[in-house]
């Protein structure tokens, strides 16, 4: 079997800002790898650098074997395709036609556009795929409706849909259940199981809904301040102390041995803009610390090297760009306090 997706040593930085720092991961085809980490740990930016939109300092990337240089514009015929934190559905578009998008990324029809002799069969044969899709995600009857005149749980499957139309190699899943209620991720949780198995897609969850988290995915990689910090099962993960002190703050010891202070305490000066930010933090300034949190927003909008930045969004399929949805790489900010240990709000469910 083909390898599926790797990342080995991948090294980012905005300005003086650390956002990665060594992060290496595999995701083997048909299997699922889930990414988490506190708000502001890496895990938009890894996967921002998988579809191109941040170009890494250090490390390589392949997929099936090859290397990886994405393109934003040409994800899907890399075999990659995204769904984004939000919607991101074309507004003007009926659920089937926003299937069909994602088909034709994929098969990189022009017949239609060159108004070519078999483009209505081309067009048939979308909408029977698209069909079957949206049946297979239960959601064919709305096949014909806006997008906004359904419920936002039939949105997010239609985007899903649109993302596997593209028949990836490489699934990735930003934040599938933010939004969500707790049935409705159940739900999901059942449809993310079965997305390897029956295509043999590698799959990649970024999510904060650790229930969803521990319940689909086959291993996990914990990012803290840019570094993986655990790796694993989830059984294992769950009861990494590293873990516990990435999520809690408490004092704890990572795999390699090494000692990692209560995160709030944490202070890493890396570079110039840092000491042009007066030795603030290299990541988000922590609650509370309002003299740190401009100073290192400053040094990163300052140094802000990404393609895409606030407006990397929309990368779903490609060429197409959905209503302003962004997917990510926004512009440095502070971090916000991260949710209470248990469980907060929003949610967002800590490690248990
Ligand atoms: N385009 C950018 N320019 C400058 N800094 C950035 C940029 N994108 C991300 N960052 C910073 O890099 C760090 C990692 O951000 P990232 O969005 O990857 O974290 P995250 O784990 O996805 O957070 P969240 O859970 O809140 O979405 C943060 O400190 C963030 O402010």
């Amino acid at each position: 079997m083909s390898p599926g997706l790797e990342l080995a040593g991948i090294g980012v930085r905005f300005g003086g800002l650390t956002a990665l720092d060594d992060v290496s991961l595999t995701v083997p085809p048909g299997r699922i790898v889930g990414v988490i980490g506190p708000n502001g740990a890496g895990k938009t930016t890894v996967f921002n650098v998988i579809c191109g939109f941040v170009a890494p300092h250090t490390g390589t990337l392949s997929l099936g074997g090859r290397p990886l240089r994405p393109k934003p514009h040409r994800l899907a015929r890399a075999g990659i395709a995204r769904t984004l934190q939000g919607v991101g559905l074309f507004a003007g578009l009926t659920l089937a036609e926003n299937v069909m998008t994602g088909a034709r990324a994929r098969a990189g029809f022009v017949s239609s556009l060159l108004g070519a002799p078999w483009a209505a069969r081309d067009e048939r044969r979308l909408r029977t795929e698209a069909l079957a899709l949206l049946d297979s995600l239960d959601i064919a009857r709305h096949a014909d409706a806006l997008p906004a005149t359904l419920p936002y749980a039939i949105q997010k499957k239609a985007g899903l849909a649109r993302a596997l139309a593209a028949r990836p190699r490489l699934l990735l899943l930003d934040e599938p259940a933010g939004g969500l209620g707790a049935e409705e991720i159940d739900e999901l949780a059942a449809l993310i199981r079965d997305l390897p198995s029956s295509a043999g897609t590698a799959v990649l969850l970024v999510e904060h809904h650790m229930d969803l988290v521990m319940s689909v995915c086959d291993e996990i990689v914990v990012l803290d301040f840019g570094r993986v910090v655990a790796t694993g099962t989830p059984d294992r993960v769950r009861g990494e102390p590293a873990v516990a002190a990435a999520y809690l703050g408490t004092e704890a010891i990572t795999p390699d041995g090494a000692a990692l202070a209560p995160r709030d305490t944490r202070l890493a000066a890396t570079g110039p803009a840092d000491a042009a930010a007066g030795g603030a933090t290299t990541r988000d300034a922590t609650a509370g610390s309002a003299t740190a949190g401009s100073a290192t927003a400053g040094s990163a909008t300052a140094g802000g090297t990404t393609a895409g930045d606030a407006t990397t969004g929309g990368a779903l399929v490609d060429g197409a760009t959905a209503d302003g949805a962004a997917a990510g790489g926004a512009a440095a900010g502070g971090r916000p306090p991260d949710p209470p240990p248990g469980g907060s709000g929003d949610g967002v469910v800590a490690i248990r």
